[in-house]
């Protein structure tokens, strides 16, 4: 079993690079979801500062890898050989992934500058995005705090996000090819 997670700051492209694998038919479990989905359980507007709050909880309450827990039944569930999580934040998930999935987890990393990512935010309008630039820098030092930098630096593939999408979508489809070769065929 292999399990390829994306990482990276705010808007550097994971969801994009998720949507990649998904219409190369690797099935994709979102974490955002799994906190999205509890933010509306407990009857909350999905905004950043409410996703934020849930995150914040679910980790001080059940730990710094909460979201991750929760995402391996759905991993499972999916009864796929290779399947890519989206939304990995901190380095108590990667540790995590890997003490479940061992070798067969891989870390890819996404990055992008905050001018760019920041201009990508505007023209995206999702209901948790921030404003200003300053909104950015709060959110990425927030991400920071959960240990965001050093799940960055334990991935194994880095990608770099910062021209067109076209040019994107070719290094991720390499990379991925790389693995989907690498994947163990028909294993029981
Ligand atoms: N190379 C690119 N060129 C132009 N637009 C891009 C590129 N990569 C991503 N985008 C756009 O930038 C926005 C942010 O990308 P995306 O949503 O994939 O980031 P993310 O890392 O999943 O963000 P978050 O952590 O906030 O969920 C999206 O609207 C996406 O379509």
């Amino acid at each position: 079993m292999k399990i390829i997670a994306f990482v990276g700051m705010p808007a550097s492209g994971k969801s994009e690079a998720a949507k990649i694998a998904s219409e190369m038919g690797i099935p994709v479990v979102n974490m955002g979801d799994v906190i999205r989905k509890e933010v509306l359980r407990r009857g909350l507007e999905p905004n950043d500062s409410n996703t934020g709050m849930v995150a914040t909880q679910l980790r001080k309450c059940e730990g710094m890898d909460a979201v991750a827990i929760r995402c391996i039944s759905q991993i499972y569930e999916t009864g796929s050989d290779l399947i890519v999580v989206d939304g990995v934040r901190g380095i108590a998930e990667v540790e995590c992934f890997r003490r479940e999935f061992g070798e067969g987890f891989i870390l890819i990393s996404i990055y992008a500058p905050i001018e760019v990512r920041f201009s990508r935010i505007k023209k995206r309008g999702r209901s948790d995005d921030m404003d200003s630039i300053e909104g950015l820098r709060r959110r990425d030092e927030r991400e920071l705090g959960w240990g965001m930098g050093e799940a960055i630096e334990a991935s194994n593939v880095e990608i770099e996000n910062n021209f067109t999408l076209e040019t994107f979508r070719k290094d991720v489809i390499e990379v991925l090819s790389n693995y989907l070769g690498k994947s163990p065929q028909n294993k029981s």
